[in-house]
């Protein structure tokens, strides 16, 4: 059995994480942990204020720490269900030990100079680690996956964006010319389990936020290499995310074209679900390990819709993924 430590375990990433690993018939937990003055210190994660869900389940301590000697000598694999800062300053000290690190982070997404001071607020101290980390999108890049040390799960409204455009961009039928409009809408489980004003379920509204200045958007055009207009916006629902991308084909591009393209990437991943005829709504995909899309075309219009479960094929499904490809299970074990 390979053993595994999730650290930022009481989060709402991390807690998932640990219900797909209480499934996993080849890993188990070696211990989760939190930060060092956490108030959920000692208790259980299916404590009745945490995860009751949990009970029976996974009944273990979270243990609160900043000093991992006498954890690690026992862990194969990590996953750092951490804010960016967190994971930027703790991903190396386990890559050093030889575990094997999955980051639910934005720290080691984008290998470009400036990004972490313009778009996240810290000079990145491991460029040579950056260099290594592999991006986990795992429909795209599971031949790199199997290799890596670090593989850095993509954010959430990147998986959602990315997923449709692929292989719209790859196949060659958008017109270059026209920038792909991404609007996203996103539950407020999006912003972490840490209570705020912004996320207090009486203050949310419905609204657009960081127009042209989200850290989403350099992250989406990154890895598609293609620019992109992203505008995230919040939602009074809990967990999902729906994102509508508008784009313009190179004339000619007919709907069995965009069909094809989508069945040519995803006929044999079964994470990715495509609609052959109207469109998915969340419902379709919350609680579940899916991103499904569909769309629309009219002449030389393409709509897409895609959903996800931001907590899920958004953070802690497609970790779980990247771990079974990383080290040769089947795809799905322990997620359907
Ligand atoms: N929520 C989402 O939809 C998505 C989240 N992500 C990313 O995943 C990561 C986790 O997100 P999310 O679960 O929402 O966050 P939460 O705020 O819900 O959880 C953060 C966790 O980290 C713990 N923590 C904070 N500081 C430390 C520390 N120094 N050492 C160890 N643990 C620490 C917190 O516990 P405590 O403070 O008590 O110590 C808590 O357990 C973030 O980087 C986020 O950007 C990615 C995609 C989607
Ligand atoms: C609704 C909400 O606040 N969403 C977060 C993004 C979700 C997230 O966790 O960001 P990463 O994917 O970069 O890790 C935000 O916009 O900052």
């Amino acid at each position: 059995m390979l053993k595994a430590l999730i650290v930022g375990a009481s989060g709402y990433a991390g807690a998932q994480l640990a219900y797909y690993l209480s499934k996993h018939p080849q890993v188990e937990i070696a211990a989760l942990t939190v930060s060092g003055n956490s108030l959920d210190a000692g208790k259980l994660i299916s404590d009745y204020d945490l995860y009751p869900q949990l009970k029976g389940v996974v009944d273990l301590p979270l243990i609160a720490t900043s000093d991992y000697s006498s954890i690690i000598e026992n862990v194969d694999i990590v996953f750092l269900a951490t804010e960016h800062v967190v994971s930027h300053d703790l991903a190396p000290y386990f890559l050093d030990k030889g575990c094997i690190v999955f980051d639910l982070s934005g720290a080691f997404r984008v290998n470009l100079a400036d990004f972490y001071t313009q778009y996240y607020g810290f000079t990145h101290q491991y460029k040579h680690w950056l260099d290594k980390a592999v991006y986990g999108l795992a429909e795209w890049n599971d031949n790199a996956i199997k290799n890596a040390q670090l593989i850095a799960v993509p954010g959430c409204y990147p998986t959602a964006a990315q997923l449709p455009l692929k292989p719209m961009i790859t196949e060659g039928l958008l017109d270059p010319a026209y920038w792909p409009v991404i609007n996203a809408i996103s539950g407020v489980s999006g912003a972490g389990r840490k209570a705020s004003l912004k996320n207090h379920f009486c203050e949310v509204s419905i609204h657009a936020y960081s127009l042209f200045a989200h850290r989403h958007q350099p992250e989406i055009a990154y890895h598609l290499d293609q620019q992109v207009i992203f505008t995230p916006h919040l939602g009074n629902f809990k967990r999902g995310i729906h994102a509508t991308i508008t784009c313009r084909v190179k004339q000619g591009v007919i709907a069995d074209d965009i069909l094809n393209a989508l069945n040519k990437y995803y006929k044999n991943k079964p994470l990715v679900r495509i609609y052959q005829k109207d469109w998915p709504s969340l419902k379709s995909v919350e609680g579940l390990p899916y991103c499904d899309i569909g769309f629309v075309l009219k002449d030389d219009h393409l709509i897409m819709i895609s959903v996800e479960d931001n907590l899920l094929k958004g953070a802690a499904a497609q970790a779980m993924q990247c771990m079974n490809i990383r080290f040769g299970f089947n795809e799905t074990t322990s997620l359907i």
